[in-house]
């Protein structure tokens, strides 16, 4: 069971500066306090660690008698500054918004750095749990960071609408069509994209309100959509989490402790076609892909079991073992059939099956409510991220679309590939060497 940590109480007076210092030294911070860290493997199926927050870093006015015990996912924190943006390696998030915005007619470059600016100065607050900066709506108040993140990138039309071109990486070229897609262009793409997420839904939307009024007159809200994963303690253990097929998801995702991840996930520093303010990042796919949820449930369990290669009690592979054995491609039953069917979405998934492509995945679920013909509008906010399209998504999503057992349960109705620049620097915002460079 994840550890508990209980912050300090804080006075509206000792906040802000609490929260300054803890921003530049959580670890430290949080050892002196005794708060504790605790990993988000198990949600995340994948990755990085969120800090405990340190006691101080949470900037709202402190409940009345001056105690006010944050569980740790209040108190869990990751941070604004870094080589990379958060949002990309930390754990599976319980609460998770993306928006699209397209810049406001008339609004350029200059507009634009302004407004990632604001954001990144929002985002930097609101990530260490202190209110925004103007007119904050209190929706937060009370809570700690929650593991908040705010993720922002460049889409394709950015470049066009700024006149950039020259700086527009070829990787963010159009995703080619799919034979499967379904995709609706209103939802799909946009200029700037953000995605937050967060472990309390509060946190989570007060971030995205906050995002949405910064944007003030330079951007319009093009789509938003909004997810959910498992919230962190809910299970007796840390698990990999489930999508809403039932299936363990993510357990195969690559780790931040792999020896090439990195090279897989971010562009290097130097000896790649990106452009230089690039050096850090990484590109974001995103799809939505509705879950074809009635005709899914009425398979049996062994039916369901085949499609996907994978045990859905445990998501041990059907070659035997526990969820992490390594899936044994070979193994036959008594009729000399692949026990891992060929056309099993894990097995044709795999990085060896597809010339080494690897995709991190990082996806929310969504639910918005029943269709007018009663069919559930529920699935997956696929979320992957790479060094490289064109050596992630693609070659895998074509194989998947030549013929993946998994595709006559899904629909792709949205997409979007962004570019995320790397992390900004103490006293950067997100997007500076791009837009003064
Ligand atoms: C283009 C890439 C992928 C899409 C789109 C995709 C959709 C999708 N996947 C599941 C459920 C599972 N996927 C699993 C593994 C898996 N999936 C992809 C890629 C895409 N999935 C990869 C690269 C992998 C890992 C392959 C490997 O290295 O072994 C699994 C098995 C457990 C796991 O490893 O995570 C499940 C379950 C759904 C429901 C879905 C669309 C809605
Ligand atoms: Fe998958």
């Amino acid at each position: 069971m994840a550890e508990r940590s209980i912050p300090e109480a804080r006075t509206a007076a000792g906040a802000g500066k609490d929260a300054d210092a803890a921003s530049r030294a959580p670890s430290a911070q949080g050892a002196s306090r005794g708060v504790s860290r605790r990993t988000l493997l198990g949600t995340a199926g994948a990755t990085g660690l969120v800090l405990g927050a340190a006691g101080g870093a949470v900037g709202y006015a402190a409940a009345p008698s001056g105690a006010t015990p944050l569980t740790s996912v209040g108190s869990d924190r990751a941070m604004f500054h870094g080589k990379h943006q958060p949002g990309i390696t930390e754990g599976l998030q319980a609460k998770g918004h993306l928006v699209a915005f397209d810049l406001a007619a008339g609004a350029g470059r200059k507009e634009t750095a302004a407004l990632l600016r604001r954001w990144s100065a929002t985002a930097e607050r609101l990530m260490a749990g202190e209110p925004s900066a103007h007119d904050d709506t209190d929706v937060a108040r009370d809570a700690g960071p929650s593991s908040l993140t705010i993720t922002f990138g460049f889409g394709h039309s950015f470049f066009t609408r700024t006149g950039l071109e020259k700086q527009r990486p070829v990787s963010l070229d159009p995703l080619p069509d799919f034979s499967s897609d379904r995709l609706d262009p209103s939802r799909s793409n946009g200029d700037l994209w953000v995605q937050i997420g967060a472990d309390d839904a509060l946190v989570a939307f007060h971030a995205l309100r906050a995002i949405q009024k910064d944007a003030g007159s330079a951007a319009r809200v093009r789509w938003q959509m909004n997810g959910f994963n498992r919230t962190p303690g809910a299970t007796a253990h840390p698990m990999t989490t489930r999508n809403l097929m039932g299936q363990i998801d993510g357990t195969r995702n690559p780790k931040p402790s792999d020896a090439d991840f990195d090279r897989r996930i971010f562009v290097p520093a130097s000896g790649s076609n990106d452009p230089a303010w690039m050096r850090n990042g990484s590109y974001a796919v995103v799809r939505r892909i509705r879950m074809l949820l009635d005709d899914w449930e009425k398979l049996t369990l062994h039916a369901q079991e085949n499609v996907i290669g994978r045990r859905k009690s445990d998501g041990a592979a059907l070659s035997g073992g526990t969820e992490k054995t390594p899936m044994d491609l070979d193994k036959t039953d008594a009729k000399g059939e692949y026990v891992v069917p060929v056309n099993a979405h894990a097995r044709i998934t795999r990085p060896d099956q597809n010339g080494g492509a690897a995709i991190l995945r990082r996806p929310f679920s969504f639910h918005d409510g029943i269709d007018a013909d009663g069919v559930p509008d529920a699935g997956l906010l696929f979320i992957c991220w790479q060094a490289d399209p064109l050596r992630g998504f693609v070659p895998l999503q074509r194989k998947l679309d030549r013929g993946d057992a998994l595709s006559k349960y899904i629909r792709h109705e949205a997409s979007g590939l962004f570019a995320v620049p790397g992390g900004a620097a103490e006293g950067e915002y997100v997007g500076q060497r791009l837009l003064e460079g």
